[in-house]
């Protein structure tokens, strides 16, 4: 399996402030890295600074060998980077449809793709963003990342605070994206048992810092370690 992310000693955070600290990381193509931690942690930030919206401070970001440092959020995307931010900053005055055509770039993923996949964003085509529910907002999210046609998908909490069935539906589509299709993610999320169950790589977060580093199944059969570090027992 060849290499797809590196990350190496990487300091980063808001203005002078520095969050994370010394993080090294990497991920092959095709994987799916659960990223886990408690509250205020610092995954939020991580993921913001893949995507080039926080501030560097020190050490090396590399997608497929190319260096992130300089590049702007545009220019990330363009080099592979999809994102799928905690706050889904979907554009709510166009209409779905309209949401998915004015970032699509050429691949293996477009609208249709998307729409087979979220059959009702298929049936709210030409509403507004404003006219759609959480659940919908978020599959949007996810199908707008997509059909950018990244190397590396970034979900930050996609499940958090929808309903069930949104949650099932949702978990569906990330386990086909990244099982299926082989889409290499790092997936956000507080609560570990559902992503655990889809990643093959798990990284937990501390006070801005990686303190446990497993397969994520190894992780997921070692409750009293998820309870220490988490909180939680699976
Ligand atoms: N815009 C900001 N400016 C300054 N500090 C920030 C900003 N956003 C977050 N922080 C700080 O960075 C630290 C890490 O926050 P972050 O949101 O990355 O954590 P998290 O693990 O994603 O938490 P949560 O699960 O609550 O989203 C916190 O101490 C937070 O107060």
């Amino acid at each position: 399996m060849s290499e797809l992310l590196r990350i190496e000693k990487l300091s980063a955070g808001y203005g002078e402030a520095v969050v994370l600290h010394d993080i090294s990381l990497a991920l092959g193509e095709g994987q799916t890295l659960a990223l886990l931690g408690r509250n205020g942690t610092g995954k939020t930030t991580l993921i913001n600074t893949l995507a080039g919206a926080t501030r560097q401070h020190g050490g090396s970001i590399a997608l497929g060998g190319v260096a992130l440092h300089k590049l702007s959020p545009h220019q990330r995307a363009a080099a592979g980077i999809g994102w799928v931010p905690q706050e889904r900053n979907i554009f709510k005055s166009l209409t779905v449809h309209e949401n998915l055509t004015a970032v699509e770039r050429p691949g293996a993923w477009n609208p249709q793709r998307v729409y087979d996949m979220f059959p009702r964003l298929a049936e709210r085509k030409r509403n507004l963003g404003t006219q759609l529910s959480g659940g919908e907002q978020q599959m949007l999210a996810v199908g707008r990342a997509l059909v950018v046609n990244p190397r590396l998908l970034l979900l930050d909490e996609p499940l958090e605070g929808l309903a069930p069935i949104i949650v099932e539906e949702l978990l569906r589509a990330i386990r086909r994206i990244t099982q299926d299709e082989g889409l290499a993610a790092i997936i956000v999320e507080q609560h570990p048992q559902a992503i655990l169950a889809i990643s093959d790589e798990a990284v937990v977060l501390d006070h801005g810092t990686v303190v446990h580093a497993d397969r994520a199944a190894s992780l997921r059969a070692q409750p009293e370690v998820l309870e220490r570090l988490l909180g939680v027992a699976r």
